[in-house]
């Protein structure tokens, strides 16, 4: 399945990364492609070039180094990046992924080395399509499109340019989980300014140096890129990684229901959340239709999540409304009411009515978490507000005196926006809580008891949705496929035991994500969004992923 049309020669071929095998190029390959004398005579297999790789990471100082070398490695030769990673994944996702891929993108104009993916300027909209065309790919070349403006990356803000870093990441996650071919899948970065004044005051910034561009000029420029992919690469799923809350929602509304795209921050996160607490309340006993959520930060991802836990409480017998009141959430203003001032229209829905929480006379003050959870005695609470700490002992100890196994789901990244701890939060409540984080944790020992933190992050969800999108040929994404990633994904976690983790643990997530993608593609065809015949979907999933092995 090469995606290119010619087999590049020579010197152009050992800098083809996808191509490249080193030193395992045999001394036939050598000779056929005029690669004598290019290389030293020895001749090594790829394990054993992946032993050298992996002795090379080992001895990098830091993670910010060792996420260096990595991608040092990507630009050579992917095969062996492909296979390092798969082999650890484990050690190497918080590598390439969360959390150091937030310090890579940081520092990405000073650890700048060569480009990789597609950058838009919204500067020059007329190059979109040239930048695309450059890819030298066909119609049916192309699986994949990620694409981030960098306005909210992870917790940590405004990135600019060295947003592309993210999009690099998802893609290695999406091959090494679920096999997506890597010549197939394409990062692009749409610059559209920054308004972080750090990086526009930094003179080795590489790019746009101007405020963000807003307003019909960002939409003029997003369409473009929306059009183009559309029109050059038909088959092509979008995916949107860290827009702004401003534009995220926004942007779905505009595509979801034509393309076939979705918001992993939005959708992804909603589907991981909702496996958490599906399994929270198998281990707990209390139905979700009975579950009462707070969500503390009302962004993006926050309210994607209360969408999807709303969902389920439905399906488990209450009406929409009743939902709906099951679920509060608390922004920078605190509580959502409907009096609040500056809600976004996707917030409205959840904000409260004022009543239940003043006596009437005059506007109600700020209600903050403590309050809320003092009252609301939440069975499940999400935070996604990038407030390092917001989950405090105080908080977490009220929310167990009356709860007896509170789900705890700080899910900020990277670490430093953390709203609490896993190891704190199980030792304020002697171990009952149910907790999971965004990042991986080593277990937490706590009277004797091992208690493994499940890696609630939508790295679980997006790798297998793709290949299920992939695999089924889905002209769009249903709610429902959602769903079957979310239930898929949850019937996989071993619950059995005290401090077992409530999801699948991420050393199997290759085996978990092609579980997700058959049932995406199930519900795909069940939702009579499947353009491919899927006569055998576990057979399709497992021949539609990529192997790193050299052809
Ligand atoms: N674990 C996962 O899979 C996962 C997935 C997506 C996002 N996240 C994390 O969730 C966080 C939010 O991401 P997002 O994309 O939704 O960003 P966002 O900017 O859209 O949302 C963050 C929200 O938090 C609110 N907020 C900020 N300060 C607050 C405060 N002091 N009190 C209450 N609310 C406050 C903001 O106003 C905003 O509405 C990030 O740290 C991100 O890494 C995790
Ligand atoms: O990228 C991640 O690690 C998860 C999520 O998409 C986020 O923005 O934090
Ligand atoms: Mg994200």
């Amino acid at each position: 399945m090469a995606p290119r049309p010619d087999v590049p020669h020579g010197r152009a071929l050992l800098a083809d990364a996808l191509r490249n095998k080193g030193v395992a190029f045999t001394r036939e390959e050598r000779q056929r492609h005029g690669l004598v004398g290019m290389l030293p005579p020895g001749v090594l297999s790829l394990d054993q070039q992946a032993r050298r790789a992996w002795e090379q990471l080992q001895a990098q100082p830091d993670d910010l180094a060792k996420n260096v070398c990595l991608e040092q490695l990507h630009d050579r030769n992917e095969v062996l990046y492909h296979r390092l990673l798969t082999e650890h994944l484990k050690e190497l996702l918080p590598i390439v992924y969360d959390p150091t891929v937030g310090e890579a993108i940081k520092r990405y104009s000073h650890e700048y080395r060569r480009p990789r993916g597609v950058y838009l300027s919204v500067d020059h909209p007329q190059d979109v399509r040239p930048a695309f065309e450059a890819l030298g790919l066909g119609p049916d070349d192309v699986d994949l499109v990620v694409a981030t403006d960098a306005q909210q990356i992870l917790g940590i803000g405004d990135w600019g340019v060295g947003g592309m870093q993210i999009s690099v990441g998802k893609l290695a996650v999406y091959t090494a989980a679920a096999g997506i071919h890597p010549g197939r899948a394409v990062p692009v970065m749409l610059d559209v300014g920054t308004d972080n004044q750090a990086l526009l005051n930094d003179p080795l910034y590489v790019g746009n140096r101007h405020s963000r561009a807003r307003g019909k000029e960002y939409d003029a420029f997003v369409a473009a890129y929306v059009d183009t992919v559309r029109d050059l690469f038909p088959r092509a799923l979008l995916h949107w990684e860290d827009f702004g809350p401003g534009n995220g929602r926004r942007l779905l509304d505009a595509y979801g229901e034509k393309v076939c795209t979705f918001n992993d921050d939005m959708q992804g996160t909603g589907a991981i959340t909702l496996s958490c607490v599906l399994n929270a309340a198998r281990v707990s006993g209390t139905p979700m239709r009975e579950q009462r959520v707070v969500v503390f930060g009302a962004g993006t991802a926050g309210v994607g999540i209360a969408d999807q836990l709303r969902d389920a409480m439905v399906r488990d017998g209450l009406e929409r409304d009743e939902a709906v009141a099951r679920i509060w959430c608390l922004d920078r203003q605190g509580l959502l009411l409907r009096s609040t001032e500056g809600l976004r229209d996707y917030q409205r829905l959840y904000a409260r009515p004022d009543e239940e929480w003043s006596d009437g006379s005059g506007k109600p003050k700020p209600i903050g978490l403590e309050e809320v959870v003092d009252r609301v005695r939440p069975t499940v609470l999400v935070g996604t507000s990038t407030v390092h700490g917001a989950f405090t002992e105080e908080v977490v100890r009220s929310m167990a005196a009356h709860v007896e196994r509170p789900v705890v789901l700080p899910l900020s990244n990277p670490t430093e926006k953390i709203e609490a701890m896993p190891e704190d939060v199980l030792r304020w409540t002697d171990g009952r809580a149910l907790v999971a984080a965004g990042v991986p944790l080593p277990p937490v020992e706590l009277n004797g008891t091992s208690y493994v933190v499940a890696q609630a992050n939508n790295a679980l969800i997006y790798p297998g949705l793709g290949l299920g999108v992939i695999v089924s040929r889905a002209s769009r994404i249903t709610d429902g496929m959602f769903q079957a990633a979310a239930e898929a994904l949850a019937d996989l976690a071993e619950l059995s035991g005290t401090g077992a983790p409530l999801l699948p643990q991420v050393e199997n997530l290759r085996a978990s994500s092609a579980t997700v993608a058959t049932a995406v593609a199930r519900r795909a065809a069940g939702d009579g969004v499947a353009r491919a015949p899927l006569d055998d979907v576990v057979q399709q999933v497992q021949d539609a992923m990529w192997q790193p092995e050299y052809a």
